[in-house]
């Protein structure tokens, strides 16, 4: 649950000088800014969003009833006449829940330093690193990410990897209240797309890198790019650190309208990476700046982060961080769960439980899986996600290739039907090398795995990384969700791995 904390209220007049629409007469104070009717009550705001499924212009009865004592709109044609609350009616309501949501909250981003952080992969874990770094206790860092939001020991979880406006303002409250004074924010390029880190000003914003993906969302690559862009905007950021080892990056550092620090392995990066490993002990990068090379490690495993830890020091030292103090810290900075996740037993395989679920992402997993055991094979388990981004799944098989076994199986088909999402996977390694079986029960899958691979060999197990639910195979309902973790799944094989080889 999303913290909801009190709040001494907002004039209404006040929000309606935020949405920059004409001011009701008269109205009560607002506690709350909702774009959901369920999760109205007394004292709040609700915002009529008209969604892809429903309008909450619609649900604006119902929220009344909850006890909303205003509502924002801007189709209030299809407001019941006698709603009883004064209406604000602006152009589009998804346009001012950011600079709304921020008031109401109290707007704790001014008192906040903010990183937010994009890109295609690396973002929770570049975010990780950096909030572990900024974070002391006697000036805490909070901390947004798909994995959920953290501040201090304070924990909270959350449905989206970067919440809708209202949300995200009330949980930077969350932290501002538990004394941050700064916050590090996953922002994917649908959240940047639809508003929701509007109203939110960072000083730096980091790029980590690009590779199409959520095309079902944005339809083009240029738009899903575009989207990634407008964090380097001036009104969004002040500062941007890009890493500019794709084009895509080259592309946004040139053209940004704010102070672009770039970081990557071409010769006129402001912060160049000379060298960069990951082995089982962690990554190691060497990194110069202004003539000076810093030595980096992280304990987090993956060829993909050698950039996301160069990354995550630049944007530290942006801040005004003491470099070399940055480079100490960042040593004893826990990765994020199910990224480069390393599991194993006595006589048993090397696990590794990542998140990597797109095809570039991929083949540094495996790649790095071959780089951990260099005398032993990669055993890959490979889903997909069912009802997104179809095109994704040829090239994730073409990527798995250079497994020495692939374990096809289900990874949430969200109404689709399982066998043919493997399928799909299936086009992509048609002739390869690689011993290719289908197990669509997923815990039979790893479990399988495991019991296949030797003491010397990897089994690495991709697409679910942290998370802890899976919609049941082949359901259609979202809410016949059951807990599942690859993690744990993974550890139960490898106990019972080890029960067998004593018995
Ligand atoms: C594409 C997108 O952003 N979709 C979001 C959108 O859904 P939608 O347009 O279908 O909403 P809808 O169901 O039509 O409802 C419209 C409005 O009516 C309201 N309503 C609805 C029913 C009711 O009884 N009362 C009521 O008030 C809803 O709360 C909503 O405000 O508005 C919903 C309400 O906030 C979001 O939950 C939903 O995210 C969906 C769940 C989602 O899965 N989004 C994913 C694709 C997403 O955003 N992913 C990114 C990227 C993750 C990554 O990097 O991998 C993320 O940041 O998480």
């Amino acid at each position: 649950m999303l913290a909801d904390l009190p709040s001494c209220g907002t004039p209404l007049s006040a929000v309606a000088a935020r949405a920059g629409c004409a001011a009701p007469v008269a109205g009560p104070a607002v506690v709350d800014l909702v774009m959901d009717s369920r999760r109205a009550g007394p004292g709040s705001l609700f915002a009529c969003v008209r969604g892809a499924r429903a309008d909450g212009h619609r649900h604006a009865a119902a929220a009344v009833a909850a006890g909303a004592v205003a509502v924002l709109a801007d189709r209030p044609g299809r407001l019941p006449v006698d709603l009883g609350v004064p209406v604000l009616v602006v152009p589009s309501v998804r346009a001012v829940l950011g600079p709304v949501g921020a008031l109401v909250a109290g707007d704790p981003a001014d008192r906040l330093q903010v990183v937010a952080v994009t890109g295609s992969n690396g973002k929770t874990t570049t975010s990780t690193l950096l909030a572990g770094v900024l974070d002391t206790p006697g000036r805490r860092c909070g901390l947004l990410t798909t994995v959920g939001a953290t501040v201090g020991r304070h924990t909270r979880t959350t449905a989206l990897t970067t919440p809708e406006a209202p949300d995200l303002h009330r949980l930077l409250r969350w932290m501002v209240q538990r004394d941050a004074a700064a916050a590090v924010v996953e922002a994917s390029s649908i959240a940047l797309d639809v508003g929701r880190v509007d109203g939110l000003c960072a000083e730096v914003a980091v790029f980590t890198g690009f590779e199409p993906d959520h095309l079902d969302h944005h339809g083009t690559v240029e738009q899903y790019w575009a989207s990634k862009a407008r964090l380097f905007e001036p009104d969004r950021a002040r500062v941007g650190v890009v890493v500019t080892d794709d084009p895509w990056g080259r592309r946004l550092a040139d053209q940004a309208r704010i102070p672009v620090v770039r970081v990557g392995t071409a010769a006129d990066c402001d912060v160049r990476v000379v060298h960069g490993t990951s082995s089982a002990g962690g990554t190691e990068v060497l990194v110069e700046r202004a003539g000076r090379r810093h030595a980096l490690r992280s304990p987090v495993v993956g060829g993909v982060h050698v950039t996301n830890v160069a990354a995550a020091w630049t944007a530290a030292v942006v801040l005004g961080a003491d470099p070399d103090d940055v480079a100490d810290r960042l040593t004893h900075v826990d990765p994020p769960p199910g990224r480069g996740t390393l599991l194993t037993a006595p006589g048993a395989p090397l696990v590794v439980v990542d998140y990597a679920h797109t095809p570039g992402a991929l083949a540094d997993a495996v790649a790095t899986a071959g780089r951990l055991r260099p005398a032993g094979e990669v055993h890959l388990v490979l889903g997909a996600r069912g009802a997104r981004d179809r095109w994704k799944r040829q090239g994730l098989g073409t990527a798995a290739r250079a497994a020495d076994h692939v374990w096809l199986t289900n990874e949430g088909s969200h109404g689709e039907d399982p066998a043919a999402i493997v399928a799909e996977l299936a086009v992509g390694l048609l002739g390869s090398d690689a011993r290719v079986r289908t197990v669509l029960d997923r815990r039979a899958a790893i479990t399988a795995a495991v019991d296949a691979a030797g003491p010397q060999d990897v089994v690495l197990v991709v697409g679910r990384g942290h998370e802890t639910l899976q919609d049941a195979p082949g359901a259609l309902d979202p809410a016949t969700t059951q807990r599942f973790s690859d993690a744990d799944v993974a550890r139960a094989a490898l106990g019972e791995g080890r029960r067998r080889l004593a018995g």
